[in-house]
């Protein structure tokens, strides 16, 4: 954790108050409410805005220190920053837009700029101006120009909100390709529940200028007590391995710390490694296994905690699935939203033993 922000900036109503440790690499995304400063926070980060009570180190640079007086300009910052539209000179073609990029490279050399042309995909697009690309594309090469500046940390500002949902999965798994193959820190600020689930390793969740949550994707994701700011898009993420395919069908079974999942198979093999998403509305809980369901997916569990949904009607219980090998202690978290009454009903409360009922799983990688 050699990334550490603290940064307290007032303006107006409105006051960005954080304290954050990154990751040395990977995807950090930064999720929350419109106005809640996520766009600020980048800001500072980049040196476009100056937080008066602000300490900004990145990879173990100091670029500000108002305790020292220290504040670094956005121009001597080795950083990349990809905005929603991509910002490229449309004067120049895509080589003379990474050649712009490399400029601003100070002389330590990261990542070559093969590597970067390759890691992209755009070799076939060298050639071409801004205005002969696709959106998908044309972001794709604002991503690569920032990288061609050797930055140690990357921002990006919701990079795929201008895109239709054809290109922006088109340009995922290229966003993928980065967070495994190279070893700088990203900074993702989203609106998009399934961008979150399909590329951060990390999660902050902010909520009027305020921290409300961050650590590790999975174990944030399953937390109870935090408020629901991913409404309808509440759920967890399971880390799992493909166990089993059953042709026939065209499922396949997931296994994870505690189950395991049937669910569609997209042309997967066994011994894969695969992110699923299961959401809250999408679980539900019996207390014995329901005979004659049409539901495939049934998981032992404990119920470990109940809080309260986001309205008074709803309920959101934590359940640990541990339906692996006695003795065993491992296990995944999941959460359910049913009726408040439904739990009353049931009269679910911590420690009692149920099934919950998986009715949808998808697959995110
Ligand atoms: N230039 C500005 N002058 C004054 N207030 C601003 C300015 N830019 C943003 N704000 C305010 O600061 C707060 C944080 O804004 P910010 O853009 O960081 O939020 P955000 O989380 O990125 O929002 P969104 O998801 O809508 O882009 C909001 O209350 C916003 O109205």
């Amino acid at each position: 954790m050699n990334t550490q922000l603290r940064l307290r900036l007032a303006r107006g109503e409105f006051t960005l108050d954080v304290d954050l440790a990154l990751p040395a690499s990977g995807i950090t995304a930064v999720f929350g409410p419109s106005g809640c400063g996520k766009t600020t926070l980048l800001r500072c980060v980049a040196g476009l805005e100056r937080a008066p009570a602000g300490r900004v180190e990145v990879e173990g640079e100091l670029w500000q220190d108002e305790s020292r007086g220290l504040f670094v300009p956005t121009w001597r910052r080795p950083l990349g920053y990809v905005f929603q539209e991509a910002s490229l000179f449309d004067h120049l073609d895509v080589r003379g837009n990474l050649a712009f990029g490399a400029r601003r490279a100070a002389s330590r050399e990261a990542i070559s700029a093969e590597a970067v042309i390759d890691l992209l995909g755009i070799a076939p697009l060298l050639g071409r101006r801004p205005h002969q690309l696709s959106g998908g594309e044309r972001q794709r090469v604002a991503i690569a120009r920032a990288l061609a500046a050797q930055p140690r940390i990357l921002l990006l500002d919701e990079p795929l909100a201008s895109l239709d949902l054809a290109r922006r999965r088109e340009i995922l798994p290229w966003l993928e390709k980065l967070r495994d193959e190279l070893r700088v820190p990203m900074l993702y600020v989203t609106h998009a529940a399934d961008e979150v689930a399909r590329l951060a390793d990390t999660l902050v969740l902010l909520d009027q200028g305020r921290v409300v949550a961050a650590g590790p994707l999975a174990g944030t994701l399953a937390r109870l007590d935090l408020p629901p700011l991913l409404g309808d898009d509440t759920g967890v993420l399971l880390q799992g391995t493909v166990r089993a395919l059953d042709a026939r069908w065209h499922l396949a079974e997931v296994a994870f710390e505690g189950g395991a999942l049937w669910l569609a198979d997209s042309g997967l093999a066994v011994g894969q490694a695969a992110r699923v998403r299961v959401l809250a509305r999408d679980v539900s809980i019996a207390l014995q296994p329901p005979a004659g369901t049409s539901i495939q997916n049934l998981l032992p569990c404990d119920v470990r905690g109940i809080a309260t949904g986001e309205g008074p009607s709803q309920a959101m219980v934590q359940l640990a699935c541990r339906g692996g090998s006695a003795g065993i202690a491992s296990e995944s978290l999941l959460l359910a939203r049913i009726t408040a009454r439904a739990a009353d009903q049931l009269a679910l409360a911590p420690g009692m033993r149920v099934w919950a009922q998986v009715k949808s799983a998808a697959l995110v990688r």
